[in-house]
């Protein structure tokens, strides 16, 4: 793990962006497209406030969330409204948005066909991931239901995810689909997250699945 520690949480935003930004931008000088998944939750809206004005071949851009509360956008939790509201705007509302919620009642009955519109963009390109002081990412949680399914090596691209700690069902990127991203970020800020951090070193990724990315990530914190 490479860990960056900045003074303040505004100078690590700032920062954070330009480094998505600049990785997007390696992307595309040898690719005809690149893509970008980020987390909801409340940090990384900062990040995206910057990100979405900077000067980028933006529509050649497909932005996804690394996973999804099972609700529409109208409601506060979605990851997708955040995105829109957060990071699809200014320069960056050329890019185009793959959603991981689809109208159905139940995660199950649209998880085949959410998967197969990823699919054609992995590698991910630019990984930005949270973590949740329980050491899930993404909606890997300790606990969770498909858990060992979504560490398994073979996994599959998409799964549904239920915990405890996780309110609504979601949706979820697989441990295998993270791992497998050509940059990995990782953004937490506070004294407790940070010590979940480092407890979560010691761990496996049953115990604390942010552990499965963290030999190839660089994780960004401030106080
Ligand atoms: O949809 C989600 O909930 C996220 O993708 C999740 O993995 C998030 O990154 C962490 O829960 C941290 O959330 P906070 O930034 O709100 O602490």
């Amino acid at each position: 793990m490479n860990l960056v520690e900045y003074p303040d949480a505004e100078l690590m935003m700032f920062t954070l962006a330009d480094q998505l930004a600049s990785d997007l931008g390696t992307q595309l000088r040898t690719h005809d497209r690149a893509s970008l998944s980020v987390p909801g939750g409340t940090t990384p809206g900062p990040v995206f406030d910057v990100l979405s004005g900077v000067g980028l071949d933006w529509d050649r851009v497909t932005v996804f969330p690394n996973d999804e509360r099972w609700v529409p956008e109208t409601s506060e939790r979605s990851n997708g409204r955040l995105l829109k509201q957060r990071l699809l705007t200014g320069k960056a509302a050329a890019a185009t948005f793959l959603p991981l919620y689809a109208g159905a009642e139940r995660p199950e009955d649209a998880i085949d066909a959410l998967a197969e519109a990823i699919e054609p963009h992995l590698p991910i390109s630019v990984l930005l991931l949270g973590m949740g002081a329980d050491m899930h990412t993404a909606s890997l949680f300790p606990g969770a239901d498909r858990l060992a399914e979504a560490l398994a090596p073979d996994a599959p691209v998409l799964l549904p995810m239920r915990a405890a700690g996780a309110g609504e069902p979601r949706v979820t990127l697989s441990a295998r689909v993270l791992r497998d991203a050509m940059a990995i970020h990782v953004l937490i800020t506070g004294a407790e997250k940070r010590a979940a951090l480092e407890r979560a070193m010691d761990l496996t990724p049953d115990q604390a699945p942010i552990r499965a990315v963290l030999d190839e990530a660089t994780v960004h914190w401030a106080a």
